[in-house]
């Protein structure tokens, strides 16, 4: 396999560590450089313990992608600066493999057309970890024969965007099976503004944020007599890293926008 020269945006943060540990650990990745807001002009292992590779700082993408020759960028950061940072590397001939959540239907309709127009492929993927892909699966499998969902998405208290990407995706999955509809008594009012969660398409999403959790999602379906529940649990980030590899090989291959990790390891 030849070799796929990386770039990593946001690399101080939970997920960019891992990201550039996994891009200096795989044999066939070359970590060319990372996108930083401070310390541009030194190296990696300047500033940072716990990394080997001396890639070049940046604090300024389109140097960043022009002088490393860069063939993806790994994205990690937030939802502006993501979007941001897709569109300029996808302008520069760079495939996008995008982490970061809190994308809007607008932004993935904008970033699908630029990707066509410049037949350059994106990865937008709003859970990388295997499991969680299989969790949102299952519970398209499940809607069918169980109508009334509510999700339940936990995760720790650093976490800005609410509900999780992964909630949202889930609902989104399940809404392609499923009609919309109205879940509750028909006259439930909440007496607290929020009681009754976040909804998309009826599907109740609840957010729980917590020092000590990580990412953990529960899809609940109540029929007749019986509930089942769908559970998934992220532990570790290391979780997510199988997920940003095989996203870095498929996205050399692609010349659209994929969004969502189950399209690809199908
Ligand atoms: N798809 C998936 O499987 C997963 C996705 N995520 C998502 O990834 C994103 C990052 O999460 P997490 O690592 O926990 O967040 P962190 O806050 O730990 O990291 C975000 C990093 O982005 C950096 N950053 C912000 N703005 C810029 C900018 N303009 N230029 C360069 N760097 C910037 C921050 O820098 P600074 O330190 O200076 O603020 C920070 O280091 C979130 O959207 C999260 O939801 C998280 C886990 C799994
Ligand atoms: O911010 C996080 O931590 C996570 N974000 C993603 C999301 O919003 O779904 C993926 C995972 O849940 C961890």
């Amino acid at each position: 396999m030849d070799s796929i020269k990386v770039v990593v945006a946001g690399p101080r943060g939970r997920m960019g560590r891992e990201a550039v540990i996994l891009a200096e650990e795989t044999s066939h990745f070359e970590l060319a450089g990372v996108l930083d807001r401070k310390n541009g002009g030194e190296k990696l292992n300047e500033i940072a313990e716990g990394f080997s590779s001396s890639a070049p700082i940046y604090t300024d993408l389109k140097e960043c992608l022009f002088e490393t020759k860069a063939d993806v960028l790994i994205d990690l950061t937030t939802p502006e600066t993501g979007m941001l940072h897709a569109k300029t590397a996808l302008e520069m001939g760079v495939r996008p493999v995008v982490g970061t959540t809190g994308f809007t239907e607008d932004n993935l309709k904008e970033l699908q057309e630029l990707s066509e127009a410049k037949g350059l492929g994106v990865i937008i993927a709003p859970n990388f970890a295997v499991g969680a892909v299989l969790m949102m699966k299952f519970s398209q499998m499940a809607a069918k024969y169980f109508p009334d969902i509510e999700i339940i998405e936990q995760h720790h208290d650093q976490k800005l965007d609410a509900p999780s990407g992964t909630g949202v995706k889930t609902a989104e999955m399940i809404s392609a099976v499923r009609e919309e509809k109205k879940q509750g008594h028909p006259n439930e009012k909440e007496t607290l503004a929020g009681a009754r969660g976040a909804s998309y398409n009826g599907i109740r999403i609840h957010s729980v944020r917590l020092p000590g959790l990580v990412a953990h999602q529960e899809v609940l379906f109540g029929g007749e007599g019986q509930t089942l529940k769908i559970r998934h649990d992220s532990y570790d980030r290391k979780s997510f890293m199988s997920g940003v590899k095989l996203s870095c090989e498929q996205v050399m291959k692609l010349d659209t926008l994929v969004y969502g990790l189950e399209n690809i390891i199908e």
